[in-house]
């Protein structure tokens, strides 16, 4: 793969007293934020010549291109820096969409999550749902709606889909645009069960729509 050509001020990062600034690391299509880690000035320019992630370890004192080892390589999509230039925020394609080395999708797993927070990473709202649906078929619960869909079964979940989407339809119909909102969420929900369902991620589907952007 040719790396797209990027640009950055390097100059202008406003490094810390060790040569370091913190990168942030967000998925492209999602916006998961898949990881942390620190860069150099090398490891920035590395970064922006090859078109992939490389950051500075502070304990080896050694440059590591992400997925090295792992084959879990990050191709950089855009890379900026915040208002006072001293933090980076990549968004990147995950290959293998596994960024943490404990073989969690992000680093900020929802079993580092502070206090009895369960929430996932920070992500868009269908993605979050979509992974609060697919822990409710992987590990169900008594009073879950979710689960007494997945219970009943393929034909259960795709008749509601159909219901659904009538639904959005004949409130379309209608021109009321508070109902076409509470149905096209009833839609996607039930969309969201039945991708669920046939173990389709929803980050196959944001590839898809990727692939058709003009
Ligand atoms: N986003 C939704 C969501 N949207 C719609 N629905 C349910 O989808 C159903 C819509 O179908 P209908 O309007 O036909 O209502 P119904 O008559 O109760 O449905 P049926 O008995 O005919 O199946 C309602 O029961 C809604 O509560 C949802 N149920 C759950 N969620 C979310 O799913 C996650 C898991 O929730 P549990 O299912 O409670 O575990 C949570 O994040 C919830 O917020």
């Amino acid at each position: 793969m040719s790396a797209p050509a990027f640009s950055l001020p390097l100059d202008q990062i406003a490094y810390d007293e060790r040569g370091l600034v913190p990168a942030i690391v967000q998925d492209y299509l999602d916006g998961t934020v898949l990881m942390m880690a620190w860069m150099n000035r090398e490891s920035l320019q590395k970064t922006l010549e090859t078109g992939r992630t490389w950051f500075w370890s502070r304990s080896r004192q050694e440059l590591w291109p992400k997925g090295e080892t792992s084959g879990h390589v990050q191709w950089l999509k855009s890379i900026r820096y915040d208002c006072d230039s001293d933090a980076l925020l990549l968004s990147v394609q995950q290959v293998g969409r596994i960024a943490c080395h404990t073989g969690e999708r992000s680093c900020f797993h929802r079993h580092g999550a502070l206090g009895e927070q369960i929430e996932p990473p920070p992500a868009d709202t269908l993605s979050q749902l979509y992974d609060v649906i697919c822990q409710r078929r992987d590990r169900p619960q008594p009073d879950s709606y979710t689960c007494s869909l997945f219970a009943a079964g393929d034909n259960k979940i795709l008749k509601k889909l159909g219901e659904e989407t009538v639904e959005v339809v004949m409130a379309c119909k209608e021109d009321d645009p508070e109902a076409i909102a509470a149905e096209a969420a009833d839609l996607f929900y039930h969309l969201l069960v039945a991708l669920a369902h046939h173990k389709v991620p929803l980050h196959q589907v944001y590839e898809q729509l990727q692939l058709r952007r003009r």
